[in-house]
């Protein structure tokens, strides 16, 4: 999956991408378990508890690592992801 791999063509190009999405799935959703459990750990959790120094933070390191997309590009996806972790924390605290 990290291998720098040059496909030529679409089709390649296509099943490369779909080989990083399948990883990113299996990454979202263990982050989303992860961040699950830190929820029922905080004194405040869900949407009520949002830390959004932590999330800063966050951002900042994977920059580190994405610097092509940057802070800005990759703070809008983080924040896509922490509501969706966040959605799902709240729903099953429903339960
Ligand atoms: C997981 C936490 O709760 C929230 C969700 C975060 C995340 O998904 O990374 C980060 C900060 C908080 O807004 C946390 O506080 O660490």
């Amino acid at each position: 999956m990290l291998r720098d791999e040059r496909p030529g063509t679409l089709a390649e190009c296509r099943q490369a991408i779909d080989r990083v999405d399948a990883a990113l799935a299996t990454l979202l959703e263990r982050r989303a378990e992860l961040a699950g459990v830190v929820q029922r750990l905080k004194p405040v959790g869900g949407f009520a508890g949002r830390d959004l120094g932590r999330e800063r933070d966050v951002v900042a390191r994977m920059a580190v690592r994405a610097p092509a997309l940057g802070e800005s590009r990759l703070s809008a996806i983080m924040n896509a992801v922490i509501e969706a972790g966040l959605h799902l924390a709240e729903e099953r605290s429903d339960r």
